[in-house]
C-alpha cells in the first residue's frame, strides 16, 4: 500500500447498528487505499456492501471498527465543515431540489467553503463555472432540477461535487441512469479530472467492462465479502473477477474484456475479416454457443467479406448477407451439431499456413498468398467478379493473351487462358489434399493478379480448409473437390469465356481434366507416388464424374503421357505452333516426354 497521500482503510469493520447493542457487521477487516491522481473503482455483486463502506467513507456511518484517513487524517472524527470541503459525494439517492435551478443546485456545493451567509464571491462564480464546463453540464444550468431526466440530473450532481473542490470525490453508481456514451464520457471525466486535479476519486458502478478499461485500481468485493484490490488485469489475470462474476450460463472472457455466453454443447469457431469486424463476430457466435479459437481445428468457420458472411460448416459454404442472417445461421448451427462434432472439420489455421508454405516450394502455379493487408488492391481482380461480370474483363485478358501467343483465333487464346488458369488453382489445391487439406479458395475471397510471363498471382484474404476427409471413406474428399475447385470455380470460368468466344464445351473440359493431371504429375514428380496416392485416388475419381468424364485417360504413375486427352487444347495454331504433352493429334511415341507451356 502506498504512502498517506489518499485514502486509506485499515482493519475497518463497516455495517449498521439495528439496536442498542446489536450490530450487523457487512464488510469486516477492510485495507486498501486509493491514491490521489488515480480512477478507483468499487465492484461486487448487489448487496455486497459497496453503498455501506461508501457512506462510512463519506462519514455518513460511523465504521464499527478500525480507521478511514484521508491524507494521514483521520475522516470520520473530522470536524464536519472541514471534512466538507475535503470530500464530496454523489450518491444514488434522489435530491428533492424543490424549484432551485440547475445552477443553483451547483452553487450549493460552494457552502462549505462560503460560511454561514451563504455569499458566493468572485473565486466561488468561478468554481463553479469550472466544475459546469468540465461535467459539461452548461446546457442544462438554466433548467429546473425537477425537471430534469435522471440522467440530466446526474450530470449537475457529478457538477455540484466538483464545485465543492475537494480532495476525495466518492460517488455511488454515478452511471446508473445515463446511457452507454454518457457512462464512458462521465467515467472518462472522473479519470482525467482525478488526473488533473491531483484528486482521489472513488466511485462504485454495476458496469464491469467499462470499469475494467478505465480504472486505475480496482476495489473488489467477493461472494464471501472480502476486499480484493489490484490493478484491474491483475484481478483478471488472478481470476479474481471471474470468481465473483461468473454463472452458470456466462463466463467473463480476459481477452475481450467482455462476457461470453456459454452454450450447453459448446462448439468451436475460427473467425476471420478486417480487424475492426472480428471482435464482434466472436461476439455474434459466442451468443449462440459457439466459442472462438484461434489455433487448432474448429466446427466452423465464419469470414466477413464487404458487409456480409461466408459461413462454413460441414463442408458447406454460405454466404450471408447480414448480421441477422449470421445469427440464424449460427443459432441454427449450433442446434443442428451432432454431439460429437462434424467429422469434417476446419483445418487447424497452422496446418493451413504449413500446406500453403509446402506448396509454394514446388512451384509458381502452386503457390496463394494470402493476407489483404499488405496487397496492393489495384492490380487483383475478385475472382467472383470476373465469373459474373458476363466476360466484361476476361475479354481485355483474352486479348492480350492472343496477341502474346501470336493468334488472332479468339478461341485458341480462351483455351490457352483457361487451361492455364485451371491448372493455376487445381495446383494449390491437390498440393493441400497431399497434405491432407481440402483448401477452400472461396471465389468470393480470392482475387487473381496478372503477371505476363509468369504464374499469375493467386491471393487468398483468409485461407482456411476443410481437415478429417481421412475419417470418411470413400468419396468425401472428391466430393468436397468437385464442389469447391470444378462448381466454384472451373464451371464459372468456363460459362463466362464461352461467351467470349463459343469455344466447345468438350475441349474446355478436356483442358480442365489436362490441368488436372498436370498438377498431379508435378505432385508425383516433387513428393514421390506415395505421399501422392490419395491425391491420384482423389484425381481419378473426379475423372470419372460429369463434367470431366470422357475427356480422357489417366495412365499409371511415371508413365508418359501420364494424360490421353480425347480433345485438342489448340496450343499447336498458336506461333509457338508446340504440342502439349497430353497432345490426342500426336501418336504416342512423338508426344514430348517433358511438359510443355501451357501446362505447370
Ligand atoms: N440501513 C440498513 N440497515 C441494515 N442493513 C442494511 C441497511 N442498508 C443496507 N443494509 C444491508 O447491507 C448489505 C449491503 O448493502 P449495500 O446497499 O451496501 O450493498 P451494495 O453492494 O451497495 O448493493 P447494490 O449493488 O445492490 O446497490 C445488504 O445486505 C443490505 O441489506
Amino acid at each position: 500500500m502506498s504512502g498517506p497521500d489518499g485514502l486509506r482503510l485499515d482493519a475497518l469493520t463497516v455495517g449498521y447498528r439495528t439496536g442498542r447493542r446489536r450490530v450487523a457487521e457487512v464488510l469486516t477487516g477492510l485495507a486498501a487505499a486509493a491514491a490521489r491522481g488515480e480512477l478507483t473503482v468499487l465492484l461486487g455483486p448487489n448487496g455486497a456492501g459497496k453503498s455501506t463502506l461508501l457512506r462510512t467513507v463519506a462519514g455518513l456511518h460511523p465504521p464499527l471498527a478500525g480507521t478511514v484517513t484521508l491524507d494521514g487524517a483521520d475522516l470520520p472524527r473530522m470536524p464536519a465543515a472541514r471534512r466538507a470541503r475535503r470530500l464530496a459525494v454523489v450518491l444514488t439517492e434522489r435530491v428533492d431540489a424543490g424549484l432551485l435551478s440547475a445552477r443553483e443546485l451547483i452553487e450549493l456545493g460552494r457552502h462549505p467553503h462560503t460560511g454561514s451567509g451563504g455569499t458566493l464571491r468572485r473565486g466561488d462564480h468561478a468554481a463553479v463555472g469550472a466544475a459546469i464546463a468540465a461535467a459539461r453540464a452548461g446546457h442544462l444550468a438554466g433548467r429546473r432540477v425537477a425537471e430534469l431526466s435522471d440522467g440530466e440530473r446526474q450530470r449537475v450532481l457529478t457538477a455540484r461535487a466538483l464545485a465543492q473542490q475537494p480532495s476525495v470525490l466518492l460517488l455511488d453508481e454515478p452511471g446508473a441512469f445515463l446511457d452507454a456514451t454518457s457512462r464512458v464520457e462521465l467515467l472518462g471525466l472522473l479519470r482525467r479530472l482525478a488526473r488533473e486535479q491531483n484528486l482521489c476519486v472513488l466511485l462504485s458502478t454495476h458496469d464491469l467492462e467499462l470499469a475494467l478499461r478505465l480504472a486505475d485500481h480496482v476495489w473488489l468485493v467477493d461472494r464471501h465479502r472480502r476486499l480484493r484490490t489490484g490493478a484491474p488485469e491483475q484481478l483478471v489475470a488472478d481470476g479474481a473477477v471471474s470468481a465473483v462474476f461468473d454463472t452458470a450460463e456466462l463466463s467473463f472472457d480476459p481477452r475481450s474484456g467482455g462476457f461470453a455466453l456459454l452454450g450447453s454443447a459448446t462448439g468451436t469457431a475460427h473467425v476471420h475479416g478486417p480487424r475492426a469486424t472480428t471482435p464482434l463476430l466472436a461476439r455474434a457466435l459466442s451468443r449462440h454457443g459457439w466459442t472462438v479459437v484461434t489455433d487448432g481445428p474448429a466446427d466452423v468457420d465464419v469470414t466477413a467479406i464487404g458487409s456480409g458472411f461466408l459461413a462454413r460448416a460441414d463442408g458447406r459454404t454460405t454466404r450471408l448477407p447480414g448480421w441477422s442472417d449470421l445469427a440464424g445461421w449460427a443459432r441454427d448451427r449450433h442446434t443442428r451439431r451432432p454431439a460429437e462434432g462434424w467429422p469434417l472439420r476446419r483445418a487447424a489455421p497452422s496446418d493451413v499456413a504449413d500446406c500453403l508454405r509446402a506448396a509454394a516450394s514446388i512451384g509458381a502455379y502452386f503457390a496463394v498468398e494470402s493476407g489483404w493487408d499488405d496487397a496492393d488492391p489495384a492490380g487483383w481482380r475478385p475472382l467472383d467478379e470476373l465469373y459474373r461480370d458476363g466476360g466484361k474483363t476476361l475479354a481485355g485478358v483474352v486479348e492480350t493473351v492472343g496477341q502474346r501467343l501470336g493468334t488472332d483465333e479468339l478461341r485458341v487464346a480462351v483455351s490457352v487462358l483457361q487451361l492455364g488458369f485451371a491448372a493455376r488453382l487445381a495446383s494449390p489445391m491437390l498440393a493441400g489434399l497431399a497434405r491432407g487439406v481440402v483448401l477452400d479458395l472461396d471465389p468470393a475471397d480470392v482475387a487473381v493478379q496478372s503477371r505476363f510471363g509468369e504464374a499469375p498471382g493467386l491471393r487468398c484474404g483468409s485461407p482456411g480448409g476443410w481437415a478429417g476427409t481421412e475419417r470418411l471413406h470413400g468419396a468425401a474428399p472428391a466430393d468436397l473437390l468437385g464442389e469447391l475447385l470444378v462448381d466454384a470455380h472451373l464451371a464459372p470460368m468456363i460459362a463466362v469465356l464461352r461467351r467470349i468466344s463459343p469455344v466447345s464445351e468438350r475441349l474446355l473440359w478436356g483442358n480442365a481434366a489436362s490441368a488436372l493431371a498436370g498438377a498431379l504429375r508435378m505432385l508425383e514428380t516433387n513428393l514421390g507416388t506415395a505421399a501422392t496416392r490419395r491425391v491420384r485416388i482423389v484425381v481419378e475419381q473426379l475423372l470419372e464424374r460429369p463434367p470431366l468424364a470422357g475427356t480422357g485417360a489417366l495412365a499409371a504413375p511415371g508413365v508418359t503421357p501420364l494424360f490421353r486427352r480425347r480433345s485438342c487444347c489448340l496450343y499447336y495454331r498458336t506461333a509457338v505452333g508446340g504440342h502439349c504433352a497430353d497432345c490426342a493429334l500426336l501418336p504416342a511415341a512423338r508426344r514430348p516426354s517433358r511438359v510443355a507451356d501451357p501446362h505447370p
